[in-house]
């Protein structure tokens, strides 16, 4: 179900199925359970939610993008190294065509797809990384970024942000981790509730330890804030806690 008013559609698309990517890139994954490992990069433009926080400003809150066929993207990730692929946004998933590169990267590549959980494709995929938003993502007038009006943003970031549907296909027909933005302790009974609703639904098992902490942080600055906070919360409750090595090693640059 592409969501195309939430991307600007040039007319230059090409013919035939083709994407609006925003960067094309290599670089180490730097969040979750693949930590570490080189990886070339797809990010698409658009996203169905505004997270105020939102690391990636030029896919959600102000998205730019070329076009790109889906035949000319798997071409240029074959020609890379790196057998890991990671589909990311803006959100990946609201664009149809992102199936289409899903099923043709299938035979050769390991692809985890970073979604916010609202959309299921049909479609393959080696991991979802799932990173469901919660009330604390929600944007407002007091935490929008800098010359941005919310104007409706904030009551359809409100209304969209958590589908235990989409979340619960998504466990059921793929590995998973799930991967919350945390700011601080007042998120963790809202994390626990989501969890408890989603094993209610969920025909899959939800391990604790496919449940990632991630401290909120677009910056070296802004993570030495959260990231010993969010880290002594995993230990305490027994989640995982992941790095964002990313920032550690390149901090807020395009293209890492
Ligand atoms: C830009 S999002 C794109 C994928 C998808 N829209 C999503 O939110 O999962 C990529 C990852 O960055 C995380 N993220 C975005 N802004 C962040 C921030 N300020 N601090 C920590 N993680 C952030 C998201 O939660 C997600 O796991
Ligand atoms: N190095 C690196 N690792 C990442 N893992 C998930 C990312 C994303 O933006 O989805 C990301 C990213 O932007 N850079
Ligand atoms: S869902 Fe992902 S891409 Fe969309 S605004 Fe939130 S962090 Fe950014
Ligand atoms: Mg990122």
């Amino acid at each position: 179900m592409p969501v195309s008013s939430e991307v600007e559609r040039p007319k230059s698309a090409p013919d035939g199925p083709a994407l609006p990517v925003n960067e094309l890139f290599a670089s180490l994954q730097g969040e979750g359970k693949l930590a570490g490992v080189p990886s070339t990069f797809v990010r698409t433009s658009g996203c169905n939610l505004r997270c105020w926080f939102c690391d990636s400003y030029h896919t959600s809150w102000e998205p730019t993008h070329a076009w790109m066929g889906v035949d000319e993207l798997v071409a240029d990730v074959r020609a890379r190294d790196p057998d890991h692929v990671v589909l990311t946004g803006g959100e990946p998933l609201i664009h149809d065509e992102s199936a289409t590169l899903l099923r043709e990267l299938a035979d050769d590549h390991h692809v985890t797809v970073e979604t916010n959980g609202t959309v299921v494709p049909d479609a393959p995929m080696d991991l979802a990384s799932i990173s469901p938003k919660l009330s604390t993502s929600t944007p407002t007038p007091a935490n929008a970024p800098e010359g941005v009006d919310v104007g409706e943003w904030e009551a359809r970031h409100e209304e969209r942000r958590i589908d235990l549907d989409p979340l619960s296909t998504l466990v059921e027909r793929h590995d998973f981790q799930l991967k919350f933005v945390v700011t601080g302790p007042e998120d963790l009974p809202e994390i626990e509730g989501l969890l408890d609703d989603l094993r209610g639904v969920a025909d899959a098992d939800i391990l604790d330890t496919d449940v990632l902490l991630m401290p909120e942080g677009q910056t070296r600055e802004e993570l030495a804030t959260t990231r010993t906070v969010v880290a002594d919360l995993a230990l305490e409750r027994g989640y995982r806690y992941t790095p964002r090595l990313h920032v550690d090693l390149w901090n807020d640059a395009p293209e890492t």
